[in-house]
């Protein structure tokens, strides 16, 4: 007997969602996934007519479909946003610049302009000659703390108001385990923020907070989205890995283990009276871009690459004082970038 959609009616079921059990048609699933992007938008208070928004876009299945559905919500609902891709070329061969080329159609496709910054032109270093020094230990901690940098110094360069990063449900469910096995609990508490950095001047949302990851790999497949799908080649050596078979192996007793992963660290706030406090953003006394503490860690890894010293500022007791300054990128290095 031919399965009905359980909200049409009339079309064929074409696939059981993921995150609800409803068996739906292509068309109402994706009505389902698009108008509860929208409502987590509106109900978090996103954006706002006008903004400029950077979409960060690795070229992966993620990002893909946030630039996708972002374009189409910005249209239908008149969002009133300018929106551009953001990229960073990390310098992994193999692996980034093949998802770049992708992003390259993607600007095509949805016709959103992009801009690149490479590793190289901002550190002096790729990925890959990072791990040709320091090895595989530890190559994830560099390129998550140069990525979060170059991405505010490109969206910097675009004018952009707000970055919007393509971070699930999944990704979120696996950062609170992440900072549970640390016992990290400021960040325990703060992972699950939709808004981060309102403090400084790029706030960084993240509009598929609630969204399943498998639910993107079905949105990004019936819709024949163009998107890279190979993992990192150095990801296989990353803690995370650990995290996020534990997080498939819950899902797959209990779908709504990823929801309740969520809510339950959103109950996790700091107690202001154990005196942990949050760290106050200022700005690194040598590169100038936000940090809270005097030299950011970008600039002490960076020191500790050029001097041939990998390990400093690779571990996560925080610096008191500040090393002595050595060479530093400046900001003016990058001026003019703008394509
Ligand atoms: N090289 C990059 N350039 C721009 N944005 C990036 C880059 N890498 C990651 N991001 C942003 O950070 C988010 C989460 O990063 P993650 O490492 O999970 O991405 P990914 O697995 O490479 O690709 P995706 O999440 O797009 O499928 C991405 O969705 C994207 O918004």
């Amino acid at each position: 007997m031919v399965k009905l959609c359980n909200r049409c009616q009339k079309e064929k079921a074409a696939l059981k969602r993921p995150k609800t059990s409803e068996q739906l048609c292509k068309q109402c699933f994706y009505t389902a996934l698009e108008d509860e992007v929208h409502e987590t938008i509106v109900k978090n208070k996103l954006f706002k007519a006008g903004e400029r928004i950077a979409v960060a876009a690795s070229g992966g299945k993620d990002s893909t479909v946030l630039a996708h559905i972002l374009t189409l919500l910005n249209a239908r609902h008149s969002y009133g946003l300018d929106l551009f891709l953001l990229s960073i070329d990390e310098g992994i061969t193999g692996y980034r610049d093949d998802s770049l080329e992708t992003v390259k159609r993607n600007e095509q496709q949805y016709g959103i302009p992009l801009k690149i910054l490479s590793y190289q032109e901002l550190y002096g270093w790729t990925m890959d000659d990072i791990v040709r020094a320091i090895g595989h230990k530890n190559n994830c901690t560099f390129c998550g703390v140069f990525r979060r940098q170059a991405l505010d110094r490109g969206a910097a360069l675009l004018k952009a108001d707000k970055m919007a990063t393509g971070h699930n449900a999944d990704d979120i469910a696996e950062t609170v385990l992440l900072n549970i096995l640390r016992g990290d609990v400021p960040r325990l508490g703060r992972c699950t923020n939709i808004i981060t950095g309102e403090e400084g001047a790029l706030p960084r949302v993240k509009p598929f907070k609630y969204t399943y990851e498998k639910e993107i790999v079905m949105y990004a497949f019936f819709k024949k989205l163009d998107y890279f799908s190979t993992e990192c080649i150095y990801a296989p050596y990353a803690a995370r890995g650990a995290a996020r078979e534990f997080v498939k192996d819950l899902e797959q007793v209990r779908p709504r283990a990823i929801c309740d992963l969520i809510k339950s660290a959103e109950q996790f706030r700091l107690d202001t009276k154990t005196g942990e406090s949050l760290p106050v953003p200022g700005k690194c006394q040598r590169c100038g871009y936000i940090s809270s503490q005097d030299v950011c860690k970008a600039c002490i890894l960076l020191e500790g690459l050029n001097k041939g010293m990998p390990t400093l500022g690779v571990s996560r007791t925080r610096t008191k004082k500040a090393p002595k300054p050595t060479k530093a990128v400046q900001p003016a290095a990058v001026n003019g970038l703008v394509q």
